[in-house]
Parts: structure tokens; C-alpha cells; sequence
């Protein structure tokens, strides 16, 4: 009697080594939707302190923010993060830092999903029809991976109410419609608040105190209520502030000289190019700054850096 036990769990096990080997074989070739894969917040961490210049306050944020949703069994809502800032201050770069460490192929994974306001949601008068689409489009791609991540681009070109139709995914249900959204997540990128950010940046600036001593309380506040009182962010007003569905505003602040220059050193060295500090000058000195006086900010970041580079 024992040996057919002992028989029956080798069986279980064998079976059991083979699916799991056949599911690894599997994954490793056609891409598979991990939504228990823990994440790997060391390796985020290097990432974002690496790569991201500048953006101390952003850092943090997402790094606490990520960490903690990943790492709660029991999370009650989709994580919801509003990025705000500057052109070319690393909205969309961190964007991508983010969804490669939570799915390998990062924005050419199936699992996450960019929307551009003006090439996806162009006319005013379909605002009806995109946001049936973008409920249908959201329903579907949650319910093949519950660990989904949605990026919205230019939520500043974004017509007033289109966002509204999502409201229902984020809020605090366990399922709507038999789906459970509480594992996915969505970023939301703005240019929107740029100004009131670049405002308390330059307060500090002009009181003799550190960049680095801006904290997420001096802007969240501003942020939330600038974006939702402001017709042109595309969360005028929106019952996702109201109902308090954004986890995190996120500012991103101005890049400085300084910034600009470390951002042409990492082009160089993504190019496999020896670093040369007399061509990283000139590229930074091309760039133009703003205030008009002080001349301390990038008008345009990092932005156009990579095309300027060409030219040296
Ligand atoms: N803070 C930063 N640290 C490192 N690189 C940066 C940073 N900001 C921008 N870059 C570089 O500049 C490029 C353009 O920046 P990105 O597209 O992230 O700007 P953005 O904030 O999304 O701008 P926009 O609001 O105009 O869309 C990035 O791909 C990256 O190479």
C-alpha cells in the first residue's frame, strides 16, 4: 500500500517538474503574464539612480510606490501614477525604466500599452466613442494579464472627460464586470503643472537652498489642485482627483546645465563613443535656459541632445 503512495507522489512530482520545465521553455519563448513575479526593487533602484539625472523627488517615489504595491498581497486598487513636468525632464524614459522592470520586453511587451492623446483620441466630437473603446481595449488586455500597465502620453492634449471613462477600473472594487483590475497599473503623463513645479524649483533656487532639499509635500499639494483646476490637463475636474483615485503626483523638476551635460555623457556612452568633454560643452551650451535672467533651466531638458550629438 505505501509503495503505490510513494509511487503516486513521484508520479505528482514528475508531472508536476514537467509542467513547470514546460512552462519555463515556454515563457522563455513566447511572452507570458507573470502577475505573481515579485518585483526586483534593487535592480529598479540601480536603474532609476543610474539613468535618471535630476529627478530626486520622482526617484523615491517610484521606487516607494512600486515597491509597495508590488510587494502587497493585498492590494485594494490599481496603482495610479500621475507624472508632471517640463518637456523632456524624463517623463517617458522613466515610463520605460518602470515597465521593463515589470515586464522584461518593457513598451514592446504585450502587456503594456501606450496611448498618445493626439494620435489615439484626435477629435473632439468622438469623445463618446473612445471611451467605450478605451473601456473595451482596457477590459480585454486586463482580463489576458492581470498585471497590465497602461501608459497615457500628452494627458495635457487629453479632451476634458475622456480619462472619466477609466474611473470605474480604478476606483476600490475587487471586480467589475468579472474582472479584477487591482493588479494593474497606470501612468499618466503630463506637461501640465510644469509651471508651478519650475516656480518652487526657482523659489529655492533664488533662496540659496538645495535642489536636492524639495520634497514631494512641497509640490503634491499644488500639483493635484493645479491639474484639476486647469482645463487643459486633461484631468480638469476629473472625478479621479475628486475621488481621490491618483496615488502619487510625481513632479519632475527643470534640468539644470549640469543635467544636460551628464545627459550627453550618457548618449556618448550608449553610442560606445569614448567620452569627450570639450563636445559635451558645446552640446550643452547650444542648448537655451530660461529664466530669461538667470538662465538656469533647459527650455527643452534633455530632449533634443541625441539629435545635437549628431552634429559632433
Ligand atoms: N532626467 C533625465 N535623466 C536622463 N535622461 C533624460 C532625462 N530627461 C530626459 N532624458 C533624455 O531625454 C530623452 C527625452 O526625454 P523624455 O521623452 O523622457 O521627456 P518627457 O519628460 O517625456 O518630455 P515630453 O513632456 O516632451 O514628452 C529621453 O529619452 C532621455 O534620453
Amino acid at each position: 500500500f505505501e509503495l503505490i503512495s510513494v509511487g503516486i507522489a513521484i508520479g505528482a512530482a514528475s508531472l508536476l517538474t514537467t509542467y513547470l520545465s514546460y512552462t519555463d521553455i515556454y515563457c522563455h519563448f513566447s511572452e507570458c503574464c507573470r502577475e505573481e513575479q515579485p518585483l526586483n526593487a534593487s535592480a529598479l533602484k540601480l536603474d532609476l539612480e543610474e539613468k535618471l539625472f535630476g529627478q530626486h523627488v520622482a526617484t523615491e517615489v517610484i521606487l516607494k510606490a512600486l515597491t509597495g504595491f508590488k510587494n502587497n498581497k493585498n492590494v485594494k486598487k490599481p496603482l495610479t501614477l500621475s507624472l508632471h513636468g517640463w518637456a523632456g525632464t524624463g517623463k517617458n524614459f522613466v515610463s520605460q525604466i518602470v515597465a521593463e522592470n515589470l515586464h522584461p520586453k518593457g513598451l514592446k511587451s504585450n502587456f503594456v500599452h501606450l496611448f498618445v492623446s493626439t494620435l489615439h483620441f484626435p477629435h473632439e466630437q468622438k469623445i463618446k466613442l473612445y471611451q467605450d473603446e478605451l473601456q473595451k481595449w482596457i477590459r480585454g488586455n486586463v482580463s489576458a494579464c492581470a498585471s497590465s500597465v497602461f501608459i497615457f502620453d500628452e494627458m495635457d492634449k487629453l479632451h476634458p472627460g475622456i480619462i472619466d471613462a477609466i474611473k470605474p477600473f480604478l476606483d476600490y472594487y475587487e471586480q467589475v464586470d468579472g474582472v479584477s483590475y487591482r493588479k494593474a497599473i497606470f501612468i499618466f503623463l503630463s506637461n501640465a503643472g510644469g509651471d508651478l513645479i519650475t516656480k518652487t524649483a526657482l523659489d529655492f533656487w533664488r533662496a540659496g537652498r538645495k535642489r536636492e532639499d524639495i520634497q514631494l509635500k512641497d509640490l503634491e499639494p499644488v500639483l493635484s489642485v493645479g491639474v484639476f483646476n486647469n482645463k487643459h490637463s486633461g484631468l480638469w475636474r476629473s472625478g479621479l482627483i475628486d475621488r481621490n483615485l491618483i496615488d502619487y503626483f510625481i513632479p519632475f523638476l527643470p534640468l539644470e546645465y549640469r543635467h544636460v551635460k551628464m545627459c550627453v555623457r550618457a548618449e556618448m556612452r550608449a553610442r560606445g563613443s569614448a567620452i569627450d568633454e570639450d563636445i559635451v560643452t558645446r552640446v550643452a551650451e547650444e542648448m537655451t535656459f530660461f529664466p530669461k535672467d538667470e538662465k538656469i533651466y533647459s527650455d527643452k531638458g534633455c530632449k533634443t541632445v541625441q539629435s545635437r550629438l549628431d552634429f559632433h
